[in-house]
């Protein structure tokens, strides 16, 4: 892989004692992917619960130790970002990196985003998270950092019920874009890469928002709009840009989401919309509702006002209001399970495939 754009120096100090004798392992995984498996952990000290991942240094008999640094690299400068996972600690064996990660209690928004219509995400949950989704991405923007394997396993949840708020993990790809002339290989996951990377044009923060656009359309389908029934049909659509918006699948979702993802899913990087941008979109946010004198609060209402549970900061409240102000009922997912809609592209595109179908592979 190439090492362009990658940090190679960290500021954690990356601890050599055990592992095992600062933490104890609970349960299950929380997941895998291709070289790291992910666990929660109980730090002996605090009784705090956290995420270990546990990375392999050796991939097909390659060093990947720098791949690593430059992970630990982007989530250290991401560290105040509310919406990135926080990193706790490194520790280091003469096989693997461990990462104690803070424990996304939720999971993948990728459970609700193919769940049955009363666990679905409704639009205004959409809205919320594609918010802070929009947040934390803006921000590793500023900082010249691009994701660039933003998808549905990688948008984790502080908590699934009540809904919490995201935190984006696995910086694994992750390159700074100031340093990246050009991509000899293609990064990503098939469904998500933007059509730029499949054909070796330069990469930027443009891709990430394509991943968006896709992201989007999924959480409130639950259908994957470029997916085909092999990896070539995936990228033709995606090189042609061949997505649809059939009523059916957007019944009871508003126009505005539709011209949302619509400026996120362009073919030239530099016409799609910036995060920034996004973040005004009017789907996201609404022009104020004309002037209306009201009754200032009074000190002690204001002082008792509700706390939302996911609620995690000023940030939030700001979003309380903003969620209030949109009052359009959704069902999302009325037509989930039925059939597959019939479009001139119905030979080449198929629904969102079950869990254990997706291949969470990088594409050479
Ligand atoms: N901080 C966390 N809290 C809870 N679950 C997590 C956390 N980090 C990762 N996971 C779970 O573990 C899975 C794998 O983690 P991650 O994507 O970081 O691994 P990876 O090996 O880099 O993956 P990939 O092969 O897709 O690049 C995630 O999709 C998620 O389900």
């Amino acid at each position: 892989m190439s090492r362009q754009g990658m940090a190679a120096h960290t500021q954690t100090r990356i601890r050599t004692d055990r592992f095992a004798d600062s933490y104890t392992l609970l349960g299950r995984e929380l997941g895998r992917g291709k070289f790291a498996v992910v666990k929660k952990c109980l730090e002996k000290a605090t009784g705090r619960e956290f995420a270990a991942k546990f990375l392999r240094k050796r991939r097909k008999g390659e060093d990947c130790r720098l791949d690593i640094i430059n992970e630990i690299a982007v989530l250290e400068l991401a560290a105040r970002s509310p919406h990135v996972v926080d990193l706790h600690e490194v520790y280091e064996t003469p096989a693997e990196i461990v990462l104690v990660l803070e424990c996304a209690a939720g999971g993948e928004i990728f459970q609700q985003c193919v769940a049955e219509q009363d666990e679905a995400f409704t639009e205004q949950d959409v809205i919320r998270l594609v918010r802070q989704i929009l947040r934390g991405v803006a921000f590793l923007h500023q900082h010249n950092v691009v994701h660039l394997d933003l998808k549905p396993q990688n948008i984790l949840l502080t908590s699934s019920s009540p809904l919490g708020d995201i935190r984006i993990v696995d910086f694994g790809l992750s390159r700074r874009v100031d340093a990246v002339r050009e991509v000899r290989e293609i990064l990503g996951t098939p469904e998500y890469v933007a059509p730029e990377v499949l054909s070796y044009e330069p990469i930027s923060t443009a891709t990430d928002m394509w991943s968006i656009g896709v992201l989007t359309y999924v959480m409130l389908t639950g259908e994957s709009p470029f997916l085909g029934d092999t990896k070539q049909e995936t990228f033709l659509n995606i090189s042609q840009v061949n997505v649809q918006f059939p009523p059916d699948v957007f019944q009871g979702i508003s126009d505005q989401a539709i011209d949302f993802i619509r400026s996120l899913l362009v073919k030239n990087p530099r016409k799609r919309a910036k995060a920034e941008q996004c973040l005004q979109h009017p789907w996201l946010d609404p022009a104020p509702a004309p002037a209306v004198e009201l009754a200032a609060p009074a000190q002690a209402d204001l002082e008792q006002a509700p706390v939302s549970e996911g609620s995690s900061g000023p940030e939030e409240d700001e979003e309380l209001v903003l969620v209030a102000s949109y009052m359009m009922p959704c069902p999302c997912r009325q037509l989930r399970g039925l059939e597959v809609r019939e479009t001139e592209l119905a030979g080449v595109r198929k629904p969102f495939p079950a869990l254990q179908e997706i291949a969470q592979e990088l594409v050479f």
